[in-house]
């Protein structure tokens, strides 16, 4: 059986950077586990290759035929960046998203979860993720904290950019299982005050306070309340 894949040159409209495509929500979902699919063994690729041990010329023929992969997807592909789409449906898609893109294998990736009185996520870091030795990088923490506590200030409802984000690494993040929490601490017209933090197996590790900014009317991006940014 063959399958349409979502298709952005040809049903894509530009609103504000933000990219109206009306590819239907059936298609986007099952395009977006193929994509994830292949992120995952992509996320596989780049760990055995931190990681391995085998010899030169092992390394050598493992790098041609990966060449020879790569050039296989790049024979069709977008111009640029993946940018965020979003359909008459209001179902939003991001896949080349640094932080949670289903189809970007840099993306730890990060599955945020909406509660009563904020977010939070859990993860696993490997070692792609790795600053000082056995530790998670500080600006990797930097980055997991600035989506989620961008994530709970938007609220799925508003879109609100990043405007100063302040880190306290208390101590070093392990690489390995993580909680992720954030949470609204005030609001002041448009500028949303957000507390975050990072904890693993002995406790918090990093915490973060963050000012999201809502940019002013007639100056947002164009995006649906839910698109991720
Ligand atoms: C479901 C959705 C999920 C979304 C998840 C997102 C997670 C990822 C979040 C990001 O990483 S966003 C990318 C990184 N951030 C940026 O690229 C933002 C770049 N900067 C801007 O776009 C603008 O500078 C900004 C929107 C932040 C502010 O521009 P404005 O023109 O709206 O600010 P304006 O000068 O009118 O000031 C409005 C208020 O905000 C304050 N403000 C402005 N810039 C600020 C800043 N940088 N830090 C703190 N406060 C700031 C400013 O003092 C003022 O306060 P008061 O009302 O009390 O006077």
């Amino acid at each position: 059986m063959t399958s349409r894949r979502p298709s952005p040159e040809a049903s894509a409209v530009n609103v504000g950077g933000v990219v109206r495509d009306d590819t239907p929500t059936d298609e986007v979902d099952r395009r977006e586990a193929v994509l994830e699919s292949l992120a995952g063994t992509v996320r596989e690729l780049i760990d055995a290759a931190i990681r391995t041990t085998v010899e030169d010329a092992e390394v050598h023929r493992i790098r041609a035929d990966l060449d020879a992969l790569v050039a296989r997807l790049r024979t069709a592909q977008l111009p640029g960046p993946a940018g965020i789409r979003y359909n008459a449906e209001l179902r939003s898609w991001n896949w080349g998203n640094a932080v949670m893109g289903a189809a970007n294998a840099i993306a730890p990736p990060l599955r945020v979860v909406h509660g009563p009185s904020g977010c939070h996520a859990d993860l696993v870091l490997g070692a792609a993720y790795e600053g000082p030795p056995g530790l998670v990088h500080g600006g990797v923490s930097a980055m997991l904290l600035d989506h989620i506590m961008g994530e709970t200030a938007s609220a799925m409802r508003r879109t609100a950019f990043t405007g100063t984000l302040t880190m306290r690494y208390r101590r070093g993040t392990p690489l390995g299982p993580l909680r992720l929490e954030a949470g609204i601490v005030r609001e002041e017209g448009r500028k949303i005050f957000v507390a975050g933090s990072i904890t693993a197996a002995g406790g918090v590790t990093v915490e973060a306070d963050g000012v999201f900014v809502q940019p002013a009317a007639g100056t947002g991006d164009g995006s649906p309340q839910q698109a991720s940014t």
